[in-house]
């Protein structure tokens, strides 16, 4: 029988953890052993049936078949995710990529520059970490590849590649599937342009020509002029809204938005600002706040008779709405008013205004009125409508522990330090809530990923491009894009890898809402401002949480200019703190507890650890108010033995931590 090992927070056979590590590194040596060769020639016909059978069997599997998973005593089998070496994304716009064909992919390549133009041949395999399918060349069926998209397969719950069947992949990467075949591997949403976002002329020829000597010039997504008209793609987009297919009414608006551009007599008869007011409300439901502000404001005519001011009026209160969800409560306020004067005094907008007045106060002091933001919780609607509150702190330099939080003035014990809504949160009862096995070669170690909360944040920066460089700017392993914003095609191209390796370093375990979750469906999130708080054990802070805002208070007072530090991990147990602060955050802590619970050396710490096991099992037979005489005896024994394990001297002014929850149960203890 083989002894379980834990690394990370779940616990895996010692096969499990050698099946995970070997397999990962097993593929990744198949694909570099496969570098730059041609592919093995395939049998056009027999991938299109691979994958309507898969199809089937996805169906029929709910989803996970075919895909690396350790059962790990759970109903829900946990998906292996293998971390290799990550790649950036092509940050060159189409224009200036070459166009290639399927016969010139070679093994394991990036084919940085090029551009390949294809088309979906079969239906697609969703699978839980990844969807593929099969396409051929546009302009030459017959040579078929497979095409896997993977983790950020789906967006606003919509598989990508089930949305189009005219796919451009820039800078192909071909290499091995995880189940070894070869694949046109996807990681990067902003890699693959779908046809929604918008084929010119020029473009759509890469499906048809033979030519692939051209550059894929004009790239520009501009749909062709003259085959529709702009209120034809109003009228489609209304009925898609209609039907809530919300990406589907943002492309068709999107397409009336770009042939209005080029057509007088629509600006004219209104067409585009209706277009731009519709999308806005559209984007207000996809949470594209950024889009959304900018297609209100630009809707708005300016134009002084009563219909024009009632459409206006209505595009301020979007625009006003959007930047109100984005935080931005004085823009917010500026639209409401201006709506205000128009309307003469909209209800609606009355109303936002004082909400603002309420956001704008909280921001300035920090004070909440937390029992009315509680009663306002509910598992449909975890997240608080409050604003953020982070004046009394600063980030800068730490030394050895790169940057930090600072009191910029002094606290007293109990006050607020930093009151902050989440940049994001998956809770454990929603959908989006998954967390994968991740075994990163890099350094060697098997970690519980928060691939929701991961999936979430890219979909929220590439829907959000104003929020990229704020988000990027946090402490992550690998360096990817850089922080700085890279627009491509008009999209913001999103580093998936360099998002993960972020999210592994700043996101923190929030809590159920009602308890309802296990290991793989924690639920997770990240608060930026706060994600600059270093750890210490013996942190000035104590966390807590009221829907996704975090609040930070002081344990202790804080002079102005002191470290504000908390605790990443509390266990009272050095060995495991220590062997969870190197895998899940890369350091190794160099406090005062630290150096004394060293110091005791690995006899000592093992007696201690022994006998507070023991003193566990023994409260844990009833609650301290009912305890036997002989467990308050016995007990109390195990509370001399621990005392005896710390040295006096170096002890003096620190807490003796694996006494804490033993002194707590004698306090209350009281013989039955
Ligand atoms: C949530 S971030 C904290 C902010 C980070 N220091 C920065 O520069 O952005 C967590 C990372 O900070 C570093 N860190 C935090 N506490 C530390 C400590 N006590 N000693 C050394 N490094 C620490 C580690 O690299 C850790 O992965």
């Amino acid at each position: 029988m083989s002894q379980p090992t834990n690394e990370g927070a779940f616990f895996l056979t010692v096969e499990e953890d050698a099946r995970i590590r070997t397999t990962v590194k097993a593929q990744l040596q198949q694909c570099r052993d496969l570098a730059g060769q041609a592919r093995e020639p395939n049998d056009p016909r027999s991938a299109p049936g691979e994958a309507t059978s898969a199809a089937f069997l996805a169906d029929l599997t709910g989803g996970s078949q075919d895909e690396q998973t350790v059962p790990n005593g759970r109903p829900d089998a946990m998906v292996v995710v293998g971390v290799g070496s990550p790649y950036p994304p092509c940050t060159v716009s189409l224009r200036d990529l070459r166009p290639m064909k399927l016969d010139e992919l070679r093994m394991n390549t990036h084919h940085r520059g090029r551009v390949l133009a294809v088309r979906r041949d079969v239906a697609v395999v969703r699978l839980v970490a990844r969807s593929w399918t099969v396409v051929q060349e546009g302009g030459m069926p017959g040579h078929t590849e497979r095409l896997e998209m993977y983790l950020h397969q789906s967006r606003h719950g919509e598989d990508v590649l089930e949305e189009e069947s005219m796919f451009l992949v820039k800078e192909p990467y071909f290499t091995l599937s995880d189940q070894g075949e070869p694949t046109l591997r996807i990681d990067h949403p902003s890699d693959l342009v779908l046809s929604t976002n918008g084929f010119d002329d020029e473009t759509l020829n890469l499906f048809n020509e033979d030519d692939n000597t051209a550059p894929a010039s004009a790239a520009v997504p501009f749909a062709a002029l003259g085959s529709k008209t702009v209120k034809q793609c109003k009228d489609e987009g209304n009925a898609a809204l209609k039907q809530q297919a919300l990406l589907q009414a943002h492309a068709k608006y999107s397409e009336g938005l770009r042939l209005a551009t080029k057509d007088a007599a629509a600006r004219q008869d209104d067409f585009a600002n209706d277009i731009s007011r519709n999308r806005a409300y559209v984007n207000l439901l996809l949470n594209r706040l950024d889009e959304a502000k900018a297609d209100a404001l630009a809707a708005v005519s300016g134009l002084d008779d009563q219909k024009h001011k009632d459409l206006d009026s209505k595009a301020l209160f979007r625009a006003g709405c959007a930047a109100y969800n984005a935080g931005l409560y004085q823009e917010a306020r500026k639209s409401f008013e201006e709506q205000i004067n128009l309307t003469q005094g909209d209800k609606d907008a009355l109303a936002m205004t004082r909400k603002i007045e309420m956001r704008l106060h909280e921001q300035v002091t920090g004070q909440y009125n937390f029992k009315k933001l509680k009663a306002a919780l509910s598992k449909t609607r975890p997240r608080v409508d409050a604003a953020s509150f982070d004046g009394r702190t600063e980030v800068r330099d730490s030394p050895g522990c790169g940057r930090g939080l600072f009191a910029t003035h002094a606290i007293a014990a109990g006050e607020i330090i930093l009151c902050e809504k989440a940049f994001c949160v998956v809770w454990g009862h929603e959908k989006e809530a998954w967390t994968a096995i991740s075994y990163d070669v890099r350094d060697d170690r098997i970690r519980g990923a928060p691939v929701g909360l991961h999936k979430a944040i890219v979909q929220k920066l590439l829907d959000n491009p104003s929020q990229v460089e704020r988000f990027m700017d946090l402490y992550g392993d690998y360096e990817g894009v850089g922080k700085k914003l890279v627009m491509a095609d008009s999209r913001p191209v999103i580093d998936t890898f360099q998002v993960r390796d972020i999210v592994a370093r700043n996101a923190f375990g929030v809590g159920p809402v009602d308890g309802d979750e296990n290991t793989a469906n924690a639920s997770t999130g990240l608060w930026v401002r706060a994600a600059y708080v270093n750890h210490s054990c013996l942190s000035n802070t104590n966390k807590d949480h009221v829907g996704d805002l975090m609040i930070l208070r002081a344990s202790r007072p804080i002079a102005a200019g002191e470290e504000i530090t908390h605790s990443y991990d509390e266990s009272a147990d050095y060995d495991a703190r220590v062997a969870a602060l190197e895998n899940t955050w890369g350091f190794t802590c160099t406090c005062a507890l630290c150096g004394a619970e060293r110091a005791d050396g690995a006899e000592v710490r093992k007696k201690r650890r022994e006998l507070a096991d023991e003193a566990e099992v023994l409260m844990a037979r009833g609650t301290a108010a009912a305890a036997s005489r002989l467990t308050i005896t016995k007990v109390k024994r195990l509370a001399r033995g621990m005392e005896g394990s710390y040295n006096g001297e170096r002890y003096k002014e620190l807490p003796r931590r694996a006494l804490t929850s033993v002194q707590q149960w004698l306090g209350h203890a009281t013989v039955r």
